[in-house]
């Protein structure tokens, strides 16, 4: 599907307007509040820079973590400000909400070429709603609308999809325009085998793409939090690993369709547990038939790395959205670094390799070997739902070109 993006508006379409930037700015920090990946706000500035270098004024959204519709003071985006100010060399206008009078103020003020970023979007529970009314606030203080958030474009929130109906024109931002070429092209012609690696924590919006996945890849291989719901359906025991109960029937099923459809269904076969959630909790290797009551799993273990290595080895093209295990713990980050080598080799090779996701990102990054991928996305689940052939709300109610 075609659509109109940002480098179809000249100058003297943006010069002097305010313009509403949908991006990503849902960045890993640490327990002090750093980022750990700027990734996501270094992608978002050749969209940032080219309005700004328009004399547009730059009036950045996004969502950051899931605080359910309240204001969370450790979900502010203040730390992104900060981020986002030292790259672009230029101070970046901070709001303390995303709606209202005090944003209303301080957009009325700015001059041509200056940056605002709202407060998180998801602080009001309307913006997941995709609320009309609250869409209407949204778009009430700009003239056009860009969206730039990749990663968050298979939501069809209220600053994604309901503020394209009240902004004119809507057009796609520079990365928007990238991930897609890169991807589309990626997965409508795969060089084969084509592997998946699927982990990290959304478990229950990450297990259903699963289902889809199984009729476009040769291999999937699980990890992560992802795992242990598996297990469960299983009837093995998972001590206090994550476990989405309500998907243990979907799990039996995926399992019994990956037979049927002769797809290589591989979970990990040991897993590294610890007593606590914690960077010093103690921790063993344990095979997954022995996950000890009151532990959890935090990592997959090193025979599980092998397994996973040797079915990689052919691959000529892999995907991989979610961390093996709870590599910001560098006790359970093995997993992780060790399929993170892997594929970096396989690139070697001539394989493609796609990394996509925010802490998947950030994992790569810290390894070192982000430079050594085909592609970094910086969509998680977006890149996900795209492989499954998905339409991405975000996208599709853009203007087309
Ligand atoms: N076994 C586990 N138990 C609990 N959490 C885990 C486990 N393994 C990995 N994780 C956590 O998963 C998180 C990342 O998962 P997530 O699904 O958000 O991936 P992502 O790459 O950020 O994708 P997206 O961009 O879609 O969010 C990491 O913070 C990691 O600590
Ligand atoms: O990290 C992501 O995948 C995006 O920022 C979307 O976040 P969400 O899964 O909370 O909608």
């Amino acid at each position: 599907m075609a659509k109109k993006t940002l480098a179809s508006l000249s100058s003297a379409d943006v010069s002097g307007k305010r313009v509403l930037v949908r991006a990503d700015f849902n960045v890993p920090l640490d327990g002090d509040h750093k980022i750990t990946d700027d990734t996501r706000i270094r992608a978002a500035l050749p969209t940032i820079q080219d309005l700004t270098s328009k004399g547009a004024k730059v009036i950045l959204s996004s969502h950051f973590g899931r605080p359910k519709g309240e204001v969370k003071e450790e979900m502010r985006l203040t730390p992104v400000a900060t981020r986002l100010s030292e790259l672009l060399g230029q101070p970046v206008i901070k709001c303390d909400d995303c709606i209202g009078d005090e944003v209303a103020a301080k957009i009325g003020s700015m001059q041509n070429g200056q940056v605002a970023l709202l407060e998180n979007v998801r602080f009001h529970a309307e913006e997941e709603k995709n609320d009309p009314a609250f869409a209407e606030k949204l778009a009430a203080n700009a003239d056009l609308y860009v969206n730039d958030a990749f990663g968050t474009a298979h939501r069809a929130h209220a600053s994604t999809e309901g503020v394209t109906k009240y902004l004119s024109p809507s057009v796609a931002g520079y990365l928007i325009e990238k991930e897609l070429q890169y991807l589309q092209a990626a997965i409508e012609k795969p060089q084969r085998p084509l592997a998946a690696i699927v982990g990290g924590s959304k478990v229950s919006s990450k297990i259903g793409v699963i289902e889809t996945l199984l009729d476009k890849v040769d291999k999937i291989l699980i990890g992560g939090g992802m795992i242990f719901t598996f297990y469960k359906a299983r009837g093995l025991s998972v001590g206090k690993s994550l476990v989405e109960e309500d998907k243990l029937d979907l799990a039996r099923e995926l399992e019994a369709k990956a037979k049927e459809k002769g797809v290589a269904f591989l979970l990990p076969t040991d897993v590294i547990v610890a007593d606590n959630f914690a960077p010093d909790a103690n921790a063993q290797t344990v095979s997954i038939e022995n996950i000890p009551e009151g532990w959890m799993g935090l990592d997959i273990g090193p025979d599980s790395v092998k397994v996973f290595q040797e079915a990689l080895s052919d691959c000529k093209s892999v995907i991989w959205n979610g961390p093996m295990g709870v590599f910001e713990f560098d006790k359970f980050a093995a997993g992780t670094d060790a399929i993170a080598h892997t594929l970096a080799s396989l690139t070697g090779t001539g394989a493609s390799t796609i990394i996509g996701g925010g802490d998947s990102v950030a994992a790569v990054e810290k390894v070192g070997v982000a430079d050594k991928m085909s592609h970094i996305s910086t969509g998680g689940g977006a890149s996900l739902e795209l492989l499954e052939g998905k339409t991405l709300p975000g996208i599709a109610a853009l203007d087309d070109a």
